[in-house]
């Protein structure tokens, strides 16, 4: 954990680090996937676990459901770098007025404010103790990978994937309650199998009746600014996935269905299925 607080450091080179591609010394030795496993063999103590995890996938597909999960899991802080340009937006801190723009469009924001925010968090959390964590929305582009790479060691790399048409309808039925900031999906997903294309069932994620009346929708998830960040995931976010792949850090998980397929079958393929605490992981 002490290596990621020098993303803090590195956080002031990153307009540097822009015009120029890290030399392989600046580079940490990729471990292969085979080690990442092996790297957590005390199955009856999860939380001793420090996993140094990401989740890459379209918008939509459930990154943040499934690393809640695992964070809940594992007792590793889930960190969502839309969260935290999320907080930041609604604070008066000196990224606010830029990112509402930039955000509501669908686009990127810098990889210099992206990386100051997550060097903000990554400190706070180093300060409370915090060991590990699961990234959820970084890195979305290859000079954040190659600047993540730089820091630290990260074990494992979650690729979830879902079909297109069901990525679109997942972000048009988001929900958050305002209050207890709980997210729900009112979307029902039902799609037939056809042409050899195995069909795919997702119950909706509602809401407990307390929070039914303040349920709000995230301002980009619109039907134009969801093509538009799936446009932009396809262009600038694809590449990383290759990046880990070419590095044997990469785990493709087709989701299955909705939370009750999917969930089991992704404990199995980390081998965390006998987990004692799986069952009392929080949705
Ligand atoms: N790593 C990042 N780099 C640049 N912009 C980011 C990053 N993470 C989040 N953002 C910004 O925050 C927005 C919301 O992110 P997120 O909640 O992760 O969306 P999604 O549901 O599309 O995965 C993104 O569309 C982008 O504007």
């Amino acid at each position: 954990m002490a290596a990621i607080t020098r993303l803090a450091k590195r956080a002031s080179f990153v307009s540097s680090l822009a015009t120029r591609t890290l030399t392989s010394s600046q580079v940490n030795a990729p471990p292969h996937a085979a080690a990442t496993f092996r790297r957590f063999p005390p199955r009856d103590n999860p939380s001793k676990r420090c996993v140094q995890w990401v989740f890459l996938g379209c918008p939509g597909v459930g990154k943040g459901t499934y690393a809640s999960r695992l964070s809940n899991l594992l007792a590793v802080p889930h960190i969502a770098t839309g969260d935290l340009v999320r907080d930041e937006l609604a604070s008066s801190g000196p990224f606010s007025s830029k990112l509402s723009d930039i955000v509501n469009q669908g686009q990127l924001v810098s990889d210099e404010i992206i990386i100051s925010l997550l060097s903000k968090r990554l400190g706070a959390g180093e300060a409370k103790g915090e060991l590990g964590f699961i990234l959820d929305g970084f890195p979305r582009t290859i000079k954040q990978a190659e600047i993540l790479e730089g820091v630290t060691d990260i074990d494992l790399v979650i690729n979830l994937k879902l079909r297109e048409d069901v990525l679109l309808e997942k972000c048009l039925g988001r929900r958050i309650c305002n209050q207890c900031g709980g997210n729900f999906n009112v979307a029902s997903i039902d799609i037939k199998a056809e042409n050899g294309s195995p069909g795919i069932i997702m119950a909706p994620l509602l809401p407990p009746v307390n929070c039914m009346s303040k349920l709000i929708t995230r301002s980009d998830d619109t039907e134009a600014v969801v093509k538009e960040r799936l446009r932009i995931y396809h262009e600038m976010t694809q590449p990383v996935e290759e990046f880990y792949r070419s590095r044997g850090k990469l785990l493709e998980f087709n989701l299955p269905g909705g939370i009750p397929e999917s969930w089991p079958k992704l404990l199995q393929v980390l081998n965390l299925d006998d987990c004692e605490d799986k069952r009392s992981a929080a949705a």
